[in-house]
């Protein structure tokens, strides 16, 4: 059976920002990676980890593991950026489409990411391969956004040429589906990524 939906959490960057060990930084009392994590296992949505290739965390990733029981995958190649963890758990879980997210997004909520999937019927229809929540500003929001499978021999392609990596590149070959990033939650507080130790103290 193919699940029609599936969730993938970015979890390989260096964590340059914030000291390494990004996923396992402690913000108000729980690790980061669990706050995606909960959101996808109350959705009942199936979801895989990606980490880095050459992971120095394997100890907190095995007990991740046992806590949560999701799969996890690891980058093929190293140091290629989100797009690398996009195909390896696009390659890791059969499912239509894929809800995208980082590991660093500690307000995701269960109402956004439902908000965020009542938008493939649309997109079905128009034939749109991506939905990305789009800000009044015009910033778009390419890790909290879905994907779908159809995209996969696209993502494929843009990896072997190995040219451009950037999301924004990928996009633009996925005829986008954008929604207003205030309809999934009006006070926007669901985008906000950890990236530094200060931000990690700034439990709003
Ligand atoms: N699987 C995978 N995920 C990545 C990769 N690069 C970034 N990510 C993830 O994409 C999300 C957004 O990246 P950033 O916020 O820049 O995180 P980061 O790259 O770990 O941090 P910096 O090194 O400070 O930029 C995070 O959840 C990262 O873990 C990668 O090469 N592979
Ligand atoms: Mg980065």
């Amino acid at each position: 059976m193919v699940t029609i939906i599936a969730g993938i959490i970015l979890s390989g960057g260096k964590g340059e920002r914030i000291g390494g060990k990004k996923p396992f930084r402690v913000f108000n009392g729980k690790y980061l990676i669990n706050y995606p994590s909960d959101v996808l296992k109350s959705l009942k949505i199936p979801y895989v980890t990606v980490f880095a290739k050459n992971s120095i965390d394997l100890e907190m990733e095995r007990k991740y593991l046992i806590k949560y029981k999701c799969l996890i995958s690891f980058d093929l190649i190293e140091g290629k950026g989100p797009l690398m963890g996009i195909l390896c758990g696009m390659r890791a879980l059969n499912a239509k489409w894929f809800i995208v997210l980082p590991c660093d997004c500690p307000y995701v909520t269960k109402e956004a990411l439902e908000k965020l999937i009542a938008n493939i019927e649309i997109a079905e229809k128009n034939n749109n391969l991506c939905i990305i929540p789009k800000h009044e500003n015009g910033y778009i929001e390419p890790l909290f956004a879905l994907y779908k499978r159809d995209s996969l021999h696209i993502l494929n392609k843009i990896i072997m040429e190995d040219k451009n990596l950037s999301i924004r590149y990928f996009i633009s070959h996925l005829n986008p589906l954008y929604i207003k990033a205030e309809e999934l939650d009006e006070s926007k507080r669901i985008f906000k990524n950890i990236n530094t130790i200060e931000e990690l103290k700034n439990v709003e």
